[in-house]
């Protein structure tokens, strides 16, 4: 079985008047912006076997055409309205763009992601309909040494170079939470608010700033190495997901440490 990730970029205004833009070299985004427009991303991912003659497992031009034909209407229809916009049920619009996708391309849509930030999108998948993913990025700052105590000097040089720098050094850490919310009776899931303010007080309050060794209980007994860091932050997230209305569940946490380096945690069942 392959997977195969196609993105299409679009941006949308309440009246439909780019609609005539030419079709050819949508990188940046079809149709184009205008004025302030709303730009958009999705992030459609189809599961399949290639074609042994093409290679093809789907020609991702009909990935994009039936995002135009599907999705872009849809979207136009639920931001015609500021008001409405703000109010819109996203489970129930996220469930409904993936409805009208699935058919277009043969039920071959494992997931649909809907990137509403730079930092957070909605994913739908096709076997948990009731719910919706919810990705957010944030970010903090710490110093960490990584050293162990049983080591000498040169084992721990050895081990960690320039990481074992006595005073320490930094990072911008940046933190991705997938929280999966149930779509209630009416729709409505968890909001990124909500989350936002989840992770704030249990995550971004306790490590931001900080000497992570010095500082930050965790690291007493154990180095802050990224493998450590993403567990610490899973643990500090799963009782304040207790907050959050229920049935939302932590899904996964990756921190980066470097923009090359990232650790990824499921919890300790995954
Ligand atoms: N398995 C791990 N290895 C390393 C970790 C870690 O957490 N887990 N951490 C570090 C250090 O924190 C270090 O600060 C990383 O920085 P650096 O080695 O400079 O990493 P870069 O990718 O920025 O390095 P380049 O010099 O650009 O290659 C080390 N290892
Ligand atoms: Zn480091």
């Amino acid at each position: 079985m392959l997977e195969l990730s196609r993105t299409v970029r679009f941006c949308l205004s309440p009246d439909p008047g780019d609609d005539d833009s030419p079709r050819d070299n949508t990188f940046a985004s079809w149709p184009a912006m205008r004025g302030l427009g709303r730009y958009y991303e999705v992030q459609v991912v189809c599961r399949g076997l290639a074609d042994p003659q093409t290679g093809y497992f789907i020609n991702i031009k009909e990935i994009d055409t039936a995002v135009r034909d599907h999705v872009l209407p849809r979207m136009r229809r639920a931001i015609a309205d500021e008001q409405a916009a703000m109010n819109v049920a996203m489970g129930s619009l996220m469930r409904d763009l993936f409805t009208a996708l699935a058919p277009a391309l043969n039920h071959t849509v494992h997931h649909f992601a809907l990137q509403l930030t730079p930092t957070l999108a909605l994913v739908i998948e096709n076997q948990a309909m009731d719910t919706i993913l919810i990705k957010q990025q944030y970010e903090f700052s710490a110093a960490h040494r990584l050293h162990v105590p049983e080591f000498d000097d040169e084992q721990n040089r050895q081990t960690f170079g320039k990481c074992n720098n006595p005073a320490g050094h930094g990072h911008n850490y940046r933190v991705e939470v997938v929280v999966g919310a149930p779509i209630d009776a009416h729709g409505q899931t968890v909001s990124p608010a909500a989350l936002d303010a989840v992770v704030d007080q249990h995550v971004i309050e306790r490590l931001d700033h900080k000497h992570l060794n010095v500082d930050v209980p965790e690291f007493a007994e154990q180095n802050p190495s990224v493998e450590n860091i993403v567990r610490v932050v899973w643990d500090y997230l799963t009782p304040g997901l207790a907050e959050l209305p229920d049935g939302a569940k932590l899904d996964e946490v990756s921190v980066w440490e470097t923009g090359k380096t990232v650790c990824t945690y499921r919890g300790p069942e995954r």
